[in-house]
């Protein structure tokens, strides 16, 4: 087994800004020299407010971004020595939002059998079989499997992310803000969901969130991410029991508006996923 399941070092992704034509750019820090460690069977929850960076973060680490500096480490191999391919076996992303992350032309089963097809695994009948058995682990009626997207409520089409994730067995997880889009009693399903799949197949999850209560049930640690850098990281209790830093103390207590000077950052979704596993 690895040290880690993943790794992160000094890694930091920085933009330049266009100011108009006669203006110097300037430099936007979204990732500043992070550094984090999970182990096999771990869950971390990444937290900061909106803008923070936690997406551009998660893009490097799934390989949709390439690091201005630093190293992204999988099972303790540097991404970059991997192939997309056996990358994508071994770390999977559920996006925070089910009604763009799915293709609507596509029915159920197509969706969640693309990564099998894309990794040329198995003939027409494992595959489908396989889609079968994933539904089942993560409560999707069979039913639903020829129907499209947009016949599904939101908890469903989440379902079908976190299986069509799941398909090929990987065993590291990228959740980046998975239920935010979801009613709230929807949200607590899926997290109860994501909580018994990690049990049940032994999975790593690196969980990010904007909000500080969703991830409190969830996670064996926290690292709090403010302004591109870690400013604390600990386990659970340490951090919401006796929290150091003022941000983290601010984000307990929820009284942190979202800072209009950052922009607006962009939505991660998996259009870009599905073609680099293509390409
Ligand atoms: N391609 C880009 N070009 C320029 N700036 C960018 C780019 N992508 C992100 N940024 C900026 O980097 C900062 C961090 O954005 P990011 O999307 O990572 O934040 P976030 O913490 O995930 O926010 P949210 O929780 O709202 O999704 C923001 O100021 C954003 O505008």
């Amino acid at each position: 087994m690895p040290d880690y399941a993943l790794e992160l070092s000094n890694l930091s992704r920085h933009f330049h800004l266009k100011n108009g034509a006669f203006k110097e750019p300037t430099l936007l820090k979204a990732v500043d020299g992070i550094s984090l460690r999970i182990r096999p069977g771990e869950t971390l929850g990444l937290v900061g407010e909106s803008g923070c960076g936690k997406s551009t973060l998660a893009k490097m680490i799934l390989g949709l971004l390439e690091p201005t500096d630093g190293d992204v480490l999988i099972n303790d191999k540097a991404r970059s020595a991997s192939s997309r391919l056996s990358m994508a076996r071994q770390l999977q992303p559920i996006f925070q939002d089910p009604y763009s992350s799915l293709n609507p032309r596509k029915t159920i089963e197509q969706i969640i059998r693309l990564p099998l097809q894309l990794h040329k695994e198995g003939n027409k009948e494992s595959q489908k079989k396989a889609v079968k058995d994933i539904s089942d682990l993560v409560g999707l009626p069979e039913r639903l499997l020829k129907q499209y997207p947009g016949q599904l409520s939101g908890g469903q089409r989440q379902r079908v992310a976190i299986a069509r994730a799941l398909i090929l067995k990987p065993k590291i997880l990228v959740c980046d803000e998975p239920t935010s889009a979801l009613d709230v009693s929807v949200q607590a399903q899926i997290l109860n969901l994501l909580m018994d799949l990690k049990k049940e197949l032994g999975l790593t999850y690196l969980f990010i969130s904007h909000n500080l209560g969703v991830v409190e049930h969830l996670v064996d640690k926290v690292a709090v991410m403010y302004r591109g850098k870690i400013v604390e990281q600990g386990t659970r209790d340490e951090i919401f029991q006796n929290a150091q830093h003022p941000y983290t103390k601010a984000l307990l207590s929820s009284v942190l508006t979202p800072e209009p000077a950052l922009g607006l950052p962009e939505v991660l979704d998996s259009s870009a996923w599905d073609s680099a596993q293509a390409s």
